[in-house]
């Protein structure tokens, strides 16, 4: 792979293009401003720790994989079928270019419900830490392979310093070594190889033996039914993740409650 760009790394030239159209908009100061002004943060530990599993459901239009997902017009209105169903978080995609996702979207849907709320975007400076705070994200994505240890670090510190909680993202035994090196608590085992979009649902119970007892573990992507988040909770999944499942169908409500259901 060497010297051949990767779908990560094109996503991420996109993504540092934008922040630094953001970032000339909007200094660093006036965020920070911000971030101070909105109401505290949300825990989501005390109930992805509950009994049965939990299920952080996302917000998603397309990804580079499927392309187009679904149109969405209000993420508002799915955001609280997904917390009616029962939803102990919601995921909200801000990546533009890849994702069709927004800041606005994140802002709809933080005020359309009081559960936690996740900015799913491929973090990696501060100022995009802040801007989560600032548009009252409880939970911010910190991706292992795409940051330097040193970067992960001053990100996870920062996330908790705001009231955060970064749900650290894996896809190897070597990402999840660091995430664990890095103190994170909640880490997130991705099932697709952002480098290459293959889903691959065994490498959850692959990984999960690597993870010490008290860090809460989330199981993302590739569920495609009851049946799945069943797996993922018999491989000790804490938490699961789903996006295309949810908003393709069409009572999202009852899906949730039937993903609950099934464990
Ligand atoms: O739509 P799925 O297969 O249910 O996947 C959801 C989620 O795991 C996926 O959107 C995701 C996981 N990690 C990411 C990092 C960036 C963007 C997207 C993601």
């Amino acid at each position: 792979m060497s010297g051949m760009a990767t779908v990560l790394d094109e996503i991420l030239l996109g993504v540092r293009e934008d922040l630094e159209r953001r970032e000339s908009a909007v200094p660093l100061k006036d965020v920070q401003r911000r971030a101070r002004s909105v109401p505290a943060a949300l825990d989501p530990l005390l109930a992805f720790r509950g009994d049965g599993i939990s299920i952080i459901a996302e917000v998603k239009r397309r990804s580079p994989s499927k392309g187009p997902l679904a149109d969405i017009p209000d993420p508002a209105v799915l955001a609280r079928a997904y917390a009616a169903g029962g939803a102990s978080a919601i995921s909200v995609l801000t990546e533009e270019r890849r994702f069709s996702g927004s800041l606005a979207d994140l802002d709809a849907v933080r005020a359309a419900v009081d559960i936690p709320v996740l900015r799913k975007d491929f973090i990696v400076t501060p100022y995009q830490v802040w801007e989560a705070r600032a548009h009252g994200a409880d939970l911010v994505l910190l991706m292992v392979v795409s940051l330097e240890q040193a970067e992960l670090v001053e990100l996870i510190k920062l996330s908790e310093e705001l009231g955060m909680t970064p749900l650290v993202e894996c896809h190897t035994e070597e990402e999840v070594r660091r995430a664990v090196a890095a103190d994170a608590r909640l880490l997130g085992i991705n099932a697709r190889d952002l480098t290459t979009l293959e889903v691959d649902r065994s490498v959850f119970p692959r990984l999960a033996p690597v993870v010490p007892p008290g860090v809460i573990t989330v199981a993302e992507s590739g569920v495609r039914g009851p049946e799945d988040v069943a797996y993922y909770r018999q491989t000790g999944a804490d938490v699961v993740l789903v996006g295309e499942a949810l908003v393709r169908d069409g009572d999202p409500r009852s899906a949730i409650a039937d993903f609950r259901a099934a464990s």
